[in-house]
């Protein structure tokens, strides 16, 4: 693919992160994630030339398809949801490496398919036997297909080929099930081979932390205690359940996505500077922190889970949680969660971390904001700086991709008065390259065996450490708060900052 690829420039130095002979088995294809983001990942690789002459994609799933009803469901969720433009001759090219296997995930004969489309695989195209398999089924089901190719023999690396394991989220549901999985993931393959998916990291946005800490000098001084009055992390959606109210229900927005991605994002935000930029050197800052963390003393006071209440969202009525198709009308699972941490060390002490995430919320929004504390001293009159908050750092890492920085100015006139003012940094404005789609860069990187943006089992084991405490007292201490679906969450959450003398910002 990349050989013939009219869209890619050979002299192009930004580009040099092509695979190798390679292929990709996804397990659960027919699957929402695979047909929004997966399918449409592997094509945009393809049509950017990042994906080796040869590539082959297997899909493996329960329905009764033939290679061609494969291909037609892929060529319909690239046009759907890719993010590159449909050109026949990329397509022409993946299907040639494109299979399909019929089973369900206990099917002995099944694996036995697959082992044989494999090697037909590997002399066809030429994929070096290389190949990785990526999980994207239900997380009762991560065990299984581990076992199953462990047992036919797919997670043999002989005679100089590799295999890969991919594990979507969540990995387990507290930190004793994600022990237990972990077993057996390591009872199959070696650290180097698993690759566990949190797509935040896979994000641009979320990537640029580093860089606007670590590449420039003007932030990192200020990024500590002696500046920072706290950190507020949130991650808002507009949409409810949909149709995922068996993966939801009892998992909730908690372990959904403060456990990986919030508590990702806090790490990145909150870590030391790692001495290079390579997989075991972030992973060591990322764990530091995330050790550092402590937890309220009164989890009662200092964290609030809730569920939306029928309300108005887009000018459309939005029903209630507990009115949602196959969710359980007693249910006390939470769809908004807050909860403040502070960190540990010299850096952090006595700052602050306030994580939100909900669903049916205000709008969609995701982003990080450094809050600082006011000057200590101010030579204006009070009623110069009455309209005058306190500055911040924004990373805005969803939808609106970029950077604010929020100060004061004086507002033009003969008085002294001074308001808050923003000044921006937007991706769109300064950048003519797009961004890939997180799941793009990391099938890439997965293929490329680059573990960079994967947690490691020490992370993902830390980050329930923290969840599973907050967890047990809310099923202990009942019912969930509620909010109106469309609002911004429940009263307890605004309660929870106004006691610490601050309050949540409405993105
Ligand atoms: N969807 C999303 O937005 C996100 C999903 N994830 C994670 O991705 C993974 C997949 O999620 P999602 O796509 O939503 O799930 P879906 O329920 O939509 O898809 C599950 C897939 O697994 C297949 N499957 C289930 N049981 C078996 C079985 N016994 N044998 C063979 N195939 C089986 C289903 O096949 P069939 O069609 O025959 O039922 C389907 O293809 C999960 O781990 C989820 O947590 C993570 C982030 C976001
Ligand atoms: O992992 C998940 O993320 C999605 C939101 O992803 P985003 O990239 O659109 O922010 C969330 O809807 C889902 O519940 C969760 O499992």
């Amino acid at each position: 693919m990349s050989s013939s690829n009219p869209l890619r420039d050979p002299a192009d130095r930004r580009l040099p992160r092509i695979a190798g002979p390679s292929g990709l088995v996804i397990f659960g294809v027919t699957g929402d994630l695979s047909r929004k983001k997966l399918m449409p990942a592997v094509y945009d690789l393809a049509n950017r030339g990042l994906l080796p002459p040869g590539f082959s994609l297997v899909g493996f799933a329960r329905r009764e398809w033939q290679n061609e009803d494969f291909a037609q469901e892929v060529h319909d969720a690239v046009k759907e949801h890719a993010r590159t433009p449909f050109r026949e001759e990329v397509w022409h090219q993946l299907i040639q490496g494109m299979r399909f296997v019929q089973g369900t995930f206990d099917d002995d004969e099944a694996f036995e398919r697959l082992r044989d489309t494999i090697d037909e695989l590997d002399k066809a195209q030429g994929t070096g036997g290389n190949f990785a398999f990526y999980l994207s089924v239900p997380p009762r089901s991560f065990p299984v297909v581990i076992q199953q190719l462990k047992k036919h023999g797919l997670a043999d690396q002989s005679g100089g080929s590799w295999r890969r394991a991919v594990i979507e989220k969540p990995f387990g549901h507290d930190l004793k099930s994600a022990e237990e999985l972990n077993k057996v993931v390591h009872e199959v393959f070696a650290p180097d081979q698993v690759f566990r998916i949190d797509h935040y990291l896979g994000k641009e946005t979320v990537q640029n932390i580093l860089a606007l800490r670590f590449a420039n000098t003007m932030f990192e001084p200020i990024w500590n205690r002696s500046f920072v009055d706290h950190v507020q992390i949130t991650m808002a959606e507009d949409i409810g359940i949909g149709g995922r109210a068996g993966y939801y229900d009892g998992i909730g927005a908690a372990r959904d996505v403060i456990q990986n991605h919030l508590l990702q994002l806090m790490a990145l935000t909150a870590m030391e500077e790692p001495a290079s930029f390579d997989a075991d050197a972030l992973a060591a800052e990322k764990t530091k922190v995330l050790g550092a963390v402590r937890l309220p003393k009164d989890l009662g006071r200092d964290t609030v889970f809730a569920q939306y209440a029928a309300g108005w969202q887009g000018g459309e009525k939005a029903v209630g949680y507990l009115q949602e198709e196959g969710i359980d009308p007693k249910s006390k699972t939470d769809t908004y969660a807050a909860i403040k941490l502070e960190v540990d060390n010299r850096r952090w002490a006595g700052v602050p971390f306030y994580l939100r995430t909900g669903k049916r919320l205000g709008r969609r929004v995701t982003e990080i904001a450094v809050v600082f504390q006011r000057a200590p001293h101010s030579p204006f009159d009070h009623t110069a700086t009455e309209e005058l908050g306190k500055n911040a750092i924004v990373i805005r890492v969803q939808p609106d991709e970029g950077v604010t920085v929020r100060f004061g100015s004086k507002v033009p006139g003969t008085s002294m008065e001074i308001r808050d003012v923003s000044m921006d940094f937007a991706y769109g404005e300064s950048f003519t390259e797009s961004s890939p789609e997180a799941y793009e860069r990391l099938i890439l990187d997965v293929l490329l065996g680059d573990s960079n943006l994967f947690p490691r089992t020490e992370e993902v084991e830390l980050s329930w450490k923290i969840l599973d405490p907050i967890e047990e007292y809310w099923d202990k201490s009942g019912i969930p708060a509620q909010y109106p679906a469309g609002t911004w969450g429940p009263v307890e959450a605004d309660d929870m900052l106004e006691r610490d003398g601050r309050s949540w910002r409405r993105p």
